[in-house]
């Protein structure tokens, strides 16, 4: 797969295992990290975030994402995601809605032993997102 920046997977895989460090997970003990990578080469940190009220729970990803929207950053090429050491940590369907708004290509990292394993949003991962018809929302 045509990796799309000169910030490398292992670099990007590196700091979701940082911004993992900071997940709060009194009720799941399942520690999530994700580095979202901007065209510019800036790169976001998220971690999971729960909750007493369990549904309430926001995954690393969402976190990354809207911390990254709320700072100005629209323009992603990349997330990596860590949860357990060496097991692939898939997003979860909402996570992969939430991507697929802003990169329908997005690239996706993800740690398989000790190697990175590489999937496409648009290709892997959800080849069919929901969208609104009509509505451009970068250019709003
Ligand atoms: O890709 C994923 C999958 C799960 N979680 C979180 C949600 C919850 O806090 C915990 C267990 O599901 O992991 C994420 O942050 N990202």
């Amino acid at each position: 797969m045509n990796w799309p920046h000169s910030v490398t997977p292992e670099a990007l895989l590196k700091k979701a295992r940082e911004a993992q460090q900071a997940a709060y997970v009194p009720y799941s003990r399942f520690p999530v990290g994700a580095a979202l990578l901007t065209a510019e080469g800036t790169v976001i940190l998220g971690c999971n975030v729960e909750n007493a009220s369990y549904g309430l729970s926001i995954c690393a990803e969402r976190n990354a994402l809207t911390t990254a929207v709320a700072l100005g950053e629209r323009h992603f090429v990349a997330i990596a995601v860590v949860g357990r050491h060496g097991e692939p940590c898939l997003p979860c369907g909402a996570c992969r809605q939430f991507m697929a708004e802003f990169n329908a290509a997005f690239f996706v990292v993800l740690e398989e032993g000790t190697e990175s394993l590489l999937y496409r949003l648009d290709l892997d991962l959800l080849p069919h997102p929901f969208v609104l018809e009509g509505a451009f929302p970068l250019e709003a």
